[in-house]
């Protein structure tokens, strides 16, 4: 365990939460998931704790149906390119379909992410819900199109942001040079899905390339995870289906010659935290009495503080996340796991103190890529 990096933790911007009731609660705006205020309001609060990163999940269908914060939110580049500038630290991710954009599209708005927050951006490329497909004009795919373009998207997405070496651009003016011309390479890619002749207009990142993620649950899911990616959003109904994702993830790591200490396992969860259980059960009761008719599922991180910390400690030592992602079931979900939990981890020494790097690597602790040559 002596390169154990400490636990991380990533603040899920949920706007409204993740059920049917909690806008009705009066200390929730009820334009939250579109409301600029609340976003960097919930942004800073996460940055003020260390946290390592924001997170935004995404939809790309909706109906009537779906919880309110679907209904009405934000796209997660742009939100984030504004929360970029009232924050400093903080890794900013937003989730992007495969299925329905183009990998030159996202390179250039990640890495513009990346450069505007000074090598702070990554992204979450999931295959998405088939049903999408309406929406972007790809109604004669299918969901068994949705995996093969995963994997063409991220072999784009990679080569793309190495357009450039490191120290491809010279830029002096003295003597009239921008850039070697030596140093920039294009991409030629040639899919069945996409076709990239590259380059793209833009420098390599500080941290060598924005920090790439994905989130699913199949066999095919671990396999692009482990080929591509620097990152792994999983989930489990307990500790020990979440252990079993993640090892099947870090196993096929091991296999093709990558530590899997180098890589982030990432669960999330949506405590509801008191000073004491009571005080728990009293606000998820509170939730469930805004409508009767809407469930919602007692939360697995559930409690006093002190129960809440020693289930994401268990976790974390027992290998089912490297990071936890807080989600908002309750509208102080986010600051209540702030204010009452995250100050014991840090006195276990489970989670940091204080940030210790600038970019997001730094912060998660895993290396830098080099400059890859492509084409
Ligand atoms: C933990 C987790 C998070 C996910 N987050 C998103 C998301 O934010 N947006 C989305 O469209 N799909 C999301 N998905 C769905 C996946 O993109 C994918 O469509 C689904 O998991 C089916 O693929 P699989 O069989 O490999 O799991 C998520 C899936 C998992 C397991």
């Amino acid at each position: 365990m002596s390169e154990r990096k400490k636990l991380k933790l990533a603040a899920n911007i949920d706007g409204l939460g993740w059920n049917f009731v909690g806008w009705q609660h009066p200390d929730m705006p009820t334009d939250a998931s579109e409301n600029i205020d609340y976003y960097v309001q919930q942004a800073q609060l996460a940055e003020a704790a260390k946290f390592d990163t924001l997170f935004l999940v995404d939809v790309s269908h909706v109906g009537p149906g779906n919880i309110p914060h679907y209904l009405s939110m934000f796209e997660g580049s742009t939100i984030m390119s504004a929360i970029s500038m009232k924050t400093e630290k903080i890794g900013l991710s937003a989730t992007i379909a495969t299925s329905y954009t183009d990998p030159y599209n996202v390179a250039r708005q990640v890495l513009s992410l990346d450069k505007i927050s000074r090598g702070r951006a990554s992204v979450n490329a999931v295959t998405s819900n088939p049903g999408g497909m309406v929406n972007f004009s790809r109604g004669h795919l299918t969901k068994a199109d949705q995996y093969p373009m995963n994997k063409e998207f991220m072999e784009i997405l990679i080569g793309l942001w190495d357009t450039y070496e490191d120290d491809a651009f010279i830029r002096d003016k003295e003597r009239g040079i921008y850039l070697n011309p030596g140093k920039m390479h294009a991409l030629n890619y040639r899919g069945k899905y996409f076709s990239v002749d590259g380059p793209l207009n833009l420098s390599r990142s500080v941290q060598g390339r924005p920090v790439l993620y994905t989130a699913g649950s199949s066999a095919t899911f671990m396999d692009h995870a482990s080929s591509y990616t620097d990152g792994a959003f999983i989930h489990g109904q307990t500790m020990e289906a979440t252990m079993q994702v993640a090892n099947g993830v870090r196993a096929r790591l091991t296999v093709k010659g990558r530590r899997p200490e180098d890589f982030i396992v990432i669960t999330s969860q949506n405590p509801i935290v008191g000073h004491t259980d009571e005080e728990a059960v009293a606000k998820y009761k509170q939730l469930l009495a805004f409508n009767p008719k809407n469930s919602i599922p007692v939360p697995l991180f559930f409690g006093s503080a002190e129960r809440v910390a020693a289930q994401v400690q268990l976790w974390y030592e027992s290998g089912a996340m490297d990071m936890l992602m807080v989600r908002q079931d309750h509208p102080h979900g986010l600051r209540d796991f702030i204010e009452l939990v995250v100050p014991i981890l840090q006195e276990r020494g489970v989670f940091k103190v204080n940030y210790e790097g600038d970019t997001l690597r730094e912060h998660l602790e895993i290396p830098k890529p080099a400059f890859r040559k492509i084409g």
